[in-house]
């Protein structure tokens, strides 16, 4: 062997080690295969450089083939809490009316988080135990950062924290009180009762954040008669599902990806209270690929939206070299700004603004100022003035966008974010570092770059 090659081959070692071979790929891989997957037979579980654990291709994979195809009832879905009795009986028999009191009062995803620890309470009984004990045992998003570190990152990363700890701190309580309250007296809900904490639930609804996929099953359930049941709790739609293996998959945003349903016999729009397993035993969810796989390197699929802000807050990675990030202002800080320049915007101006929905989308990123923002800038600046349109002048803004009076206008604004950013990380970087705040810092890292391109132009 060359020196090349041998360089090569080195490189290519230290980049993945398939672990098909381990005791928990094994016992995972048989309680799928019993369960009734059926995957590529060129898949094998691999650890990453990159991107940790997900799954490598053996042989080639060319764009339309089928990655992998599970039985509806291998993926936790709305039908396996509807047909789940004991799950729906702590609701459904409870000194509170709970399907009144608690109605819309929670996502979907929390309601899978709920179910999850239900599962996990039940431990070997549970028919998802070796699932459950192949899942991370701790996410990297922001969420879990501490405090002293949370007062340092960009305002935007906190924002998503704070919504995410109301969604979690408040469906947390409503099953706490659920729970408190049921008058089910199963061993299996006892036991929940006081398997159910915060840190568990933490863990559950990160677990669905980070590895739910999509999966729409209106066709197959008929929504009706919602109200009788514990799908009356939810304020949003029930179209996510947890899948085993195929969560196995990491996220590239190059890759392209299609699911489907297979449904063979005519099973029709089936009504909530009639489901149960053997219905579902001839449904199967399936997944292939548009993409081309060489053999020996990971597959890929695409979770969706790859900027850097939605990647590190709900799934936990950060993409490096990502031209679609931006930073983003708030209408109320800049509202703040021109008040500061002695710009008060009149009652027409705001409502301008507001019906033309110049008060949203207001960022800046590699490209310069987004349109929204530009559009907002020249109502700031041209709108009482008679010889101008401003609505033909900002529909104009979509193919010019380079007007120097209203860069220069803003400019201060934008040095003081970036000193601003640039205080914070140097803050940060005095911390040990852990991948949660590495995260942080290379997304705020970008937000810089960004910024200085932006003044440097
Ligand atoms: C659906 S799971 C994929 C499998 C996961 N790696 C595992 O070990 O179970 C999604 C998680 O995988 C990781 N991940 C996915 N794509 C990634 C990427 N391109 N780079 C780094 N981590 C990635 C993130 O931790 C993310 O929350």
């Amino acid at each position: 062997m060359g020196r090349t090659q041998r360089k090569r081959r080195r490189k290519k070692l230290v980049q993945f080690y398939t672990c098909n071979n381990e005791n928990s790929s094994i016992l995972l891989n048989t309680w799928l295969s019993d369960n009734g997957l059926r995957s590529s037979k060129k898949l094998v579980f691999a650890m990453f450089e990159t991107t940790g654990r997900g799954l490598l291709t053996k042989k080639k994979i060319s764009a339309g083939e089928e990655l992998m195809n599970l039985p509806l009832n291998l993926t936790i879905n709305v039908t396996s809490l509807l047909m789940d009795v004991l799950f729906c009986r702590i609701f459904l028999e409870n000194k509170i009316s709970c399907l009144l009191k608690y109605k819309q009062k929670v996502s979907f995803q929390s309601l899978m988080a709920f179910y999850l620890i239900h599962l996990r309470a039940q431990g070997v009984n549970s028919k998802w135990h070796v699932y459950l004990e192949s899942l991370p045992k701790e996410y990297t998003v922001p969420y879990f950062l501490p405090n002293e570190m949370i007062c340092h990152i960009d305002s935007e990363i906190v924002n998503e924290i704070t919504k995410q700890k109301n969604i979690i701190v408040t469906s947390f309580n409503i099953f706490s009180e659920v729970l408190q309250n049921t008058t089910c007296n199963y061993i299996e809900v006892q036991n929940l009762g006081s398997y159910f904490t915060l840190s568990r639930y933490e863990w559950a609804y990160f677990t669905v954040n980070t590895r739910c996929v999509y999966m729409d099953l209106t066709k197959l359930i008929d929504s009706q008669n919602l109200s009788s049941t514990i799908l009356s709790l939810i304020n949003d739609n029930t179209k996510i599902s947890l899948c085993p293996y195929l969560d196995m998959i990491n996220h590239s945003p190059n890759a392209r990806n299609e699911t489907k349903l297979i449904i063979n016999k005519d099973l029709g729009n089936l009504p909530l209270t009639k489901l149960n397993e053997d219905i579902f035993s001839d449904v199967r969810f399936s997944i292939y690929t548009k993409n081309n796989f060489d053999p020996y390197t990971q597959v890929f699929i695409c979770y969706g939206d790859s900027h850097n802000l939605k990647l590190i807050t709900e799934y936990g990675f950060f993409l490096p070299s990502n031209d679609i990030d931006f930073v983003p202002f708030t209408f109320d800080d800049i509202n703040l700004y021109l008040n500061s320049r002695g710009v008060k915007l009149s009652g027409d101006q705001i409502a301008f603004i507001n019906n033309h929905g110049l008060n949203k989308d207001l960022y800046i990123d590699l490209k310069g100022l987004s349109f929204n923002f530009y559009g907002l800038l020249m109502v700031v600046k041209y709108y009482y003035n008679k010889n101008l349109d401003i609505s033909r002048l900002i529909y104009s803004a979509a193919i010019c966008s380079n007007d120097r009076v209203l860069i220069e206008f803003i400019m201060p604004m934008v040095k003081d974010r970036l000193v601003s950013i640039n205080v914070d990380l140097d803050k940060l970087c005095s911390f040990s570092k852990n991948m949660i705040l590495d995260n942080c810092i290379n997304l705020m890292g970008q937000y810089v770059n960004i910024l200085e391109k932006f003044i440097k132009c």
